[in-house]
């Protein structure tokens, strides 16, 4: 029987080992290199068929109006696809929310929620779609949605869409919220930011050494000083959690992380993190949880 319901999905975070802007787009989007991994530690989502055709969120999300969630945009994007397919709209979707995630933190709340919105919807609507499909209609959406859908640590380049897979760590983060939102619009128009380094190759990245995988020790985020001199709180964090191993923004910020290759070293940093930030430690991923669950082995 054709299931109706799939409660307790995962959406988790991603972290940016390091973020290199090489470029620009005449469109303004600036071109990157990055690499993403997953980590253990996110949002949770039930999403419900419905009697009626609506796609609702049954939940509030301060600071995010129904209509301009990501989730909600997605499921609709979907939706529209499957009655291209099909000449009817599926049932409708009541989707809630359990929000872990910082808004404006770098660690792609919004998209991964978007991600596991569509995996999920593709699997209850037996629409389908494969990845490829999926990040298509995804990546309108956010840049940061296609990785999510890929589901593993990646060498991303363009503005986040060409993905390449590459091994990922088993590694333990320490995570700071310094306690801002940090628009990303905000960073990616600084006149200081830096949008020249120079392009590498994936064998660049692993070429390096391995006992540093997982780290932050190649490379460096091109958004970090930009964001450390407009949001004082996230110079702050780097600053202290960099007296206790390599430290590095992710993404636009504000969150800040350390790697380490125990869960007792970073526990040992966890617990010093002074009490005025949010701070948790978390496990490496090499693939999203949503994939095992719903059984998706293409890539
Ligand atoms: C920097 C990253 O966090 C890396 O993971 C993401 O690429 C940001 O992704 P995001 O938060 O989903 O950002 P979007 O909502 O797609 O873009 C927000 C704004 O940031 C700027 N932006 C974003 C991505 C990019 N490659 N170049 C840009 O210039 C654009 O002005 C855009 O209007
Ligand atoms: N479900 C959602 N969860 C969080 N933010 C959402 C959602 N839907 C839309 N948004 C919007 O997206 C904005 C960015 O939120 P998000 O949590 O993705 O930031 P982020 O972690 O900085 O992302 P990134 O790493 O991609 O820059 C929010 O300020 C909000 O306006």
């Amino acid at each position: 029987m054709a299931l109706t319901a799939l409660h307790g999905c995962p959406a988790p975070a991603k972290l940016n080992l390091f973020l290199h802007v090489t470029g620009r787009r005449p469109d303004g989007y600036h071109l990157l290199q990055s690499v993403f991994q997953l980590i253990d530690h996110g949002d949770i989502l039930d999403f419900d068929l419905r009697d009626d055709e609506r796609i609702v969120r049954v939940n509030d999300v301060p600071g995010v109006p129904e209509e301009q969630d990501l989730i909600v945009r997605a499921l609709r994007a979907l939706q529209a696809e499957y009655r291209r397919r099909h000449g009817k709209l599926p049932p409708g979707i009541a989707v809630r929310i359990e929000k872990r995630l910082p808004m404006g933190g770098g660690l792609g709340g919004g998209s991964s929620d978007a991600a596991t919105a569509l995996m999920a919807a593709n699997h209850l609507w037996q629409v389908g779609l494969n990845t490829d499909e999926l990040i298509a209609l995804g990546l309108p959406l956010g840049a940061d949605i296609p990785f999510f859908l890929f589901g593993e640590t990646a060498f991303a380049e363009g503005v986040g869409e060409a993905l390449q897979a590459v091994p990922g760590p088993d590694c333990w983060y320490v995570v700071i919220e310094p306690g801002v939102s940090v628009p990303t619009a905000a960073i990616f128009t600084a006149p200081d930011l830096t949008r020249n380094t120079k392009p590498i190759t994936v064998a660049d990245f692993l070429g390096r050494n391995t006992e540093s995988q997982g780290s932050v020790e190649f490379g460096k985020n091109d958004l970090q000083d930009v964001a450390a001199r407009l949001f004082p709180p996230v110079a702050e964090a780097i600053e202290w959690l960099g007296n206790h191993g390599a430290a590095r923004m992710t993404g636009s910020g504000a969150c800040v992380f350390s790697a380490f290759s125990t869960e007792q070293e970073a526990e040992q940093v966890l617990k010093q993190v002074p009490a005025k930030w949010i701070a948790w430690k978390t496990r490496s991923l090499t693939k999203h949880p949503m994939k095992s669950l719903l059984q998706i082995n293409e890539l």
